[in-house]
């Protein structure tokens, strides 16, 4: 057995990273960069109006000038306005400044008297509420990085020059395997001896929030034949492969034999940690096996410790196995030597409460947890505010 160290040093020794492509800007929300993007043009893309208000020249130097009325200019305006000597036009908030005028007064801060424009120049400076060509970004210039995240403010910068396909690293597609006899869906009146299925939803819905989008899903029951053959099938068709339970010791566990039948390479098979002691990774060409211990705190505990960290530096991200920060325990924390916990925590105002419900089969606790915290395997005793590093979702 290894140590959560050792698991996690061999796992970033052995990183896979995805293929890159190109998907639409709407659908690229949470995945990584692949490539610089420099602008392909000026932003603004023009000189125009920040305000709602009366463009002028500056070297007219007076603070009263005519009006010209018949003139408006509003934003999405494609004419070609000049402005005369002393005088002022109407001007709405991203429409273009006319040819001549370097300044926009706010409306507010204005008088009109018939056909007479004035202002007290004193409030103004040239070049005032004029957003200038070019002043976000000119063409060329690098706006956004390789390896960085695309965050709605992102995909705004990126829809600001007008890209409609964002270079990504492509997410892999990812099959399900869940064993058990014992499994029934939700939704139907559960029978003796059966449990429902969790950890499919959990594993579906977890890699749809790291934006993984091809998932399927087969459900085996304890047959070495039918488990062999599921196995063979989604090892061809996808890039990661999990399975939930199957991978203790019992006369019933038959996915890491299936595994090895395969040609799977283990990385390595059991980590001395609770809850998901039996974790088994493996690897062939370039794809993760993963096998989960069944226990739905096991299958949750390591999908985020393990498996969430190669799926995100496979996606292209930088510092996956890193914990999301330390804080202080609220209350004082005893276990047993010998292996690393994670438990079910809620991190708030600034401390973390370990909560109750800590069992491999209980998830009660996992319904309010927002982290999970790790007690390395040599501790024994913490006192309330020790430091303690924790990983959210
Ligand atoms: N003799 C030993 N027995 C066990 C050991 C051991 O070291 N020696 N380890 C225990 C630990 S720790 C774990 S964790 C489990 C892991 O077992 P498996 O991965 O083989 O998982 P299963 O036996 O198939 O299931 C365990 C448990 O989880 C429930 N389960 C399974 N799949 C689901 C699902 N999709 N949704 C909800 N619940 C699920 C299943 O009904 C079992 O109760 O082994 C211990 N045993
Ligand atoms: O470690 Mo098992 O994962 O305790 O239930």
């Amino acid at each position: 057995m290894i140590s959560v160290e050792e698991a996690k040093n061999l796992l970033n020794q052995h990183q896979l990273s995805g293929k890159t492509g190109t998907v639409a800007l709407d659908e690229s929300l949470g995945l990584f960069l692949s490539a610089d993007i420099q602008s392909p043009i000026d932003i603004p893309f023009f000189d125009n109006s920040a305000m709602d208000g009366y463009a002028i020249r500056w070297q007219d130097g007076q603070s009263s000038r005519k009006l010209r009325a018949e003139t408006k200019i509003r934003a999405g305006e494609i004419g070609n306005f000049t402005l005369g000597e002393d005088e002022a036009i109407r001007i709405f908030t991203g429409a273009p400044i006319p040819n001549g005028a370097d300044t926009v007064i706010q409306q507010e801060l204005v008088s009109i008297e018939g056909n007479l424009f004035n202002f007290d120049i004193e409030n103004f400076s040239k070049g005032a509420n004029v957003r200038k060509k070019g002043a976000q970004n000119t063409t060329g210039t690098l706006i956004a990085k390789k390896g960085s995240e695309i965050t709605p403010g992102m995909i705004g910068l990126l829809a600001s020059v007008g890209l409609d396909q964002v270079p990504v690293y492509l997410p892999p597609t990812v099959g399900i395997i869940l064993t058990g006899d014992e499994l029934m869906e939700v939704g139907e009146p559960l029978s003796f001896g059966k449990v429902y299925d969790s950890n499919g939803h959990v594993l579906k819905t977890y890699l749809q929030k790291l934006g993984v989008k091809a998932i399927e899903i087969a459900k085996s029951i304890d047959d070495p034949d039918l488990l062999q053959s599921q196995i063979n099938d989604f090892i061809q068709r996808y890039d990661v492969l999990i399975i939930s339970g199957g991978i203790s010791v019992g006369e019933f566990d038959f996915v890491k034999k299936g595994l090895e039948n395969a040609s799977v390479k283990e990385l390595f098979y059991k980590i001395k940690q609770k809850p998901g002691k039996p974790l088994y990774v493996g690897f062939r060409d370039h794809q993760w096996i993963f096998a989960l211990p069944g226990n739905p705190a096991s299958t949750l505990t390591c999908f985020n410790q393990y498996v969430k960290p190669c799926l995100e530096s496979w996606m292209g991200k930088s510092n996956t196995w890193q914990p999301t920060g330390l804080l202080p325990l609220k209350e004082d924390y005893r276990k047993k030597q010998g292996l690393t916990f994670f438990l079910k925590a809620k991190e708030q105002n600034g401390s973390i409460e370990i909560l109750s419900g800590q069992e491999s089969f209980n998830l009660i606790s996992y319904g309010v947890a927002n982290c999970i915290l790790e007690i390395p395997e040599d501790i024994e005793f913490l006192p309330k505010g020790s430091m303690v590093k924790f990983y959210k979702w």
